[in-house]
């Protein structure tokens, strides 16, 4: 079990009229302070659902089962009393266009004390030293607090809600495509501040981005996301150069890799949509748009295998793919195919 974020199991069914969707399939995380875990896939892969699973942010009546604790406490059974002081405090999120909610009329610093004065994380005389502290950390000067939204550009409220998501000093910080409206040079500043952060104070970070090369950069480990499953998960740095499952090759092949010149000539697309998550193909979910798919891939959904395990069978990597050394044994051997649980085979 880890110290800060444990996720097992994982599983999210929105419901509607239309239909159960079931947005997030069997998905383990895991991190301890100071850790810095990314989390990537196409649009509709399921990564935002999982953002607003770990805090209990879904619409009500989504169906959600599986673990999450967040420092050994469980957040799918807490009180609401409980959640409501575990959200700032325990982990607090940045969403994409978060800087849109920043309510137009009040000033910045207010909005900034919000959360300092509803959690009492700092005396009431020590609030606004506090808000200063927090514009400062996230680049701007003290003095904005004075201000409305308006006279801000965009990267700048996108900052101040980063401030608003440090105010209380979360033990975990989730950031949800954070930065990709931003203009690069913007996004590279916050990328930066955000390691800053992770690295001053210890915290721990969930990073959700479509963009592989922007994780590969900021975070130490890397999942991969397809169809509401992970697919992969490991080491950044061999997640996006050396990706194992064939989903995670060409969604690193789409974009350049930072400091490789060469991959900027390439960028490739991948041809196909994602599966309609109400209907999915049978066995492995990526099968329709695989180049390598067999038989084999339509009858079974492989967990994740270590990738090239050492000799007691373990590896930082793994990935559901058949493929993927110890997968073809692990099918092989196992009397019902696919029944094999990543806790026995993963961990
Ligand atoms: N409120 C909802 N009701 C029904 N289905 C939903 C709802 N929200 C999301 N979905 C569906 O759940 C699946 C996962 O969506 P999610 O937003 O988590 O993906 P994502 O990987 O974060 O995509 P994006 O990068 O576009 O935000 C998608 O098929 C989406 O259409």
């Amino acid at each position: 079990m880890s110290g800060l974020l444990d996720v097992r199991d994982l599983n999210v069914t929105y419901t509607s009229g239309a239909g159960d969707v079931p947005a997030v399939r069997g998905v383990d995380l895991s991190l301890e302070p100071g850790d810095t875990l990314g989390v990537a896939g196409e649009s509709g892969s399921g990564k935002s659902t999982v953002a607003l699973a770990l805090l209990r942010l879904l619409p009500a009546g989504t169906r959600v089962t599986g673990r999450i604790l967040l420092e050994g406490e469980d957040v799918l059974t807490m009180k609401w009393g409980r959640l409501r002081a575990v959200r700032w405090v325990g982990a607090s999120v940045v969403f994409q266009g978060a800087m849109h909610s920043l309510n137009p009329v009040r000033r910045i610093g207010d909005q900034i004390a919000e959360p300092l004065m509803v959690h009492g994380t700092v005396p009431a005389k020590r609030v606004e030293e506090r808000v200063a502290e927090l514009l400062e950390q996230v680049g701007l000067p003290a003095s904005r607090a004075q201000d409305h939204p308006h006279r801000l550009s965009g990267g700048q409220r996108q900052r101040v809600m980063i401030a608003m998501a440090l105010a209380c000093e979360p033990r975990l910080i989730i950031a949800d495509e954070a930065t990709t409206a931003l203009d690069v040079m913007i996004q590279a500043q916050i990328l930066a501040l955000l390691e800053r952060l992770v690295e001053e104070n210890g915290i721990g970070m969930l990073m959700i981005s479509h963009d592989l090369s922007v994780l590969s950069a900021t975070c130490k480990r890397v999942a991969v996301m397809y169809a509401g499953r992970i697919v992969e998960e490991g080491p950044a740095h061999q997640v996006v150069h050396d990706p194992a499952h064939p989903y995670a090759s060409a969604l690193s092949a789409a974009f350049p890799k930072i400091g490789d010149p060469a991959s900027r000539l390439a960028p490739r697309g991948l041809p196909g949509d994602p599966p309609d998550p109400a209907d999915p193909p049978s066995g492995c979910a990526f099968r329709p748009r695989c180049a390598v798919a067999e038989t084999v891939c339509a009858t079974v959904d492989p967990p994740l295998w270590p990738v090239r395990p050492d000799e007691s069978g373990r590896s930082e990597r793994h990935a559901a793919c058949v493929h993927v050394g110890s997968g073809r044994d692990g099918i092989e051997g196992a009397s019902t195919p696919g029944e094999t649980s990543t806790e026995e085979t993963s961990r």
